[in-house]
């Protein structure tokens, strides 16, 4: 199981996540986000966490193409496109930066499928991302979603085993339910929430 540790904020919590074991971390450069960084610390937690794991800019309110090439000059391995953003802008992102996934929500895409906008996966969230409010996840099952995509929205160390049992999906994507308050990570919750997908 994949799993992904979402809106870190500093170089060291990043290391801690990756050596519990996380497959990726992600980065949040929206504007309105509680877990917003800037472009200075998104390099030195590139630097930080070096091969380990996948490094991961998700953006919501940037242009694609501003995007695209803030992915390319600060050296991380994929670009999260995350809501409101059209085919065409994928298209745009891909000729600079040429990892991409795609967030968007049932709400938003009744009928997606990854790949089919050129993304490497496809990242399955509730209606507000980074909200940490569950979802109606059973609206997935029986949905063609293709091999690679992650669950995320509303997850916790308490409820991952059950919502992987319940959807099977390629990984799982976490942000507040490792918190101990809004951007503030916690080792012990991102320990438990790594644990308990594993042995799902
Ligand atoms: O985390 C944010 O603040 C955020 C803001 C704007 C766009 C995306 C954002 N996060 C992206 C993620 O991949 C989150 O992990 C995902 O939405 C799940 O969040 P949560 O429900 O808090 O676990």
């Amino acid at each position: 199981m994949f799993v992904k540790i979402c809106g870190l904020t500093a170089p060291e919590t990043a290391e801690t996540a990756v050596g519990l074991g996380a497959d990726a971390i992600g980065m949040v450069m929206s504007r309105t986000s509680v877990r917003r960084i800037d472009p200075g610390t998104v390099a030195s937690i590139v630097e930080a966490v070096g091969d380990r794991a996948e490094k991961v800019l998700v953006v919501h309110d940037v242009p694609a193409r501003e995007a695209a090439l803030a992915a390319a000059r600060l050296g991380v391995d994929v670009l999260q496109m995350h809501g409101p953003y059209g085919r065409e802008d994928f298209a745009e992102a891909r000729k600079a930066f040429p990892r991409i996934w795609r967030a968007t929500s049932l709400a938003r895409d009744p009928e997606v499928r990854a790949g089919d906008w050129g993304e490497e996966l496809l990242l399955l969230d509730g209606a507000r991302a980074g909200s940490g409010e569950r979802w109606d996840i059973t609206g997935l099952r029986g949905l063609e979603l293709g091999e690679r995509w992650l669950l995320a929205g509303g997850l916790d160390p308490d409820n991952v085993a059950e919502a992987i049992a319940t959807v099977r999906p390629w990984g799982v994507d976490v942000s507040s339910g490792v918190e101990s308050a809004p951007g503030v990570k916690s080792v012990e919750l991102i320990e438990r929430f790594i644990a308990n997908a594993r042995a799902a």
